[in-house]
């Protein structure tokens, strides 16, 4: 089973305290991968907030993902980066971050999609399947079919992201996608472990059987 299966992105705009509990209940309730996400320029604020989901995560097989910045990655080190396009280049960081750590890339366009076949990725993040209000500066829509197409393309696992939501998570799962990154349907759920249980379990009954 994909270890991208349930990945969360957590919410910059939640405090702390709700950062944790987010985080835990979501834990509880079986996501996979964790993605610190923050886009204000605080950069100790992402260092502690990153240090306070570290220490969640610890004794869990739930790996920390660090978006956008290869030196708070190191300074807490988490399991991985997640980075944009106009982030590090994907070689430098590979370089900074060693052989062991997980690295994602977010694709935007077709060949973007094929230019990163050819770079020391672990992952990409398709970007975006459906609109969202959670990031407003998405590219493209992949749309389901698009999802389908970079399937074929990609020699990496995928993580489908953007306006993904019960309704529409059997679809996306049909298509035999590695995983699904979420924010909102997770952090802005009345119970998040709830939220995380039952994704989870849609997760299962959609995977195609090979
Ligand atoms: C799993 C995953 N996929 C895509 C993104 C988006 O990254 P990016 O394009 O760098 O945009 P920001 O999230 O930094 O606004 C992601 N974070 N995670
Ligand atoms: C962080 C992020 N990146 C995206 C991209 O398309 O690159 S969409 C997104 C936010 C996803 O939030 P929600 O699950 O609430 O739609
Ligand atoms: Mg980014």
């Amino acid at each position: 089973m994909s270890p991208y299966r349930l990945y969360l992105v957590t919410d910059d705009q939640q405090n702390l305290s709700t950062l944790i509990k987010v985080v835990e209940a979501a834990v509880a309730g079986g996501v996979t991968m964790v993605q610190v996400r923050e886009k204000g320029d605080n950069i100790q604020s992402f260092i502690n907030r990153a240090k306070a989901v570290k220490q969640v995560l610890q004794g869990t097989q739930v790996p920390l993902i660090i978006n956008d910045r290869v030196d708070v990655a190191l300074a807490v080190d988490a399991d991985g980066v997640h980075l944009g396009q106009s982030d590090m280049p994907v070689k430098l960081a590979r370089k900074l971050i060693g052989s062991e750590k997980l690295l994602g890339l977010s694709i935007e366009n077709d060949q973007q999609l094929l230019e990163a076949n050819n770079l020391p990725l672990d992952y990409i993040g398709l970007s975006a399947i459906f609109a969202t209000p959670t990031k407003t500066n998405i590219k493209k829509q992949w749309g389901i079919q698009g999802l389908e197409k970079a399937m074929q393309l990609s020699q990496f696992p995928i993580v489908a992201i953007g306006g993904i939501n019960p309704t529409n998570l059997d679809h996306i799962i049909e298509t035999g996608v590695d995983g699904v990154a979420l924010v909102s349907a997770i952090c802005h759920a009345t119970s998040p472990q709830q939220a995380a249980a039952d994704l989870l379990k849609q997760i299962q009954a959609a995977t195609p059987h090979h």
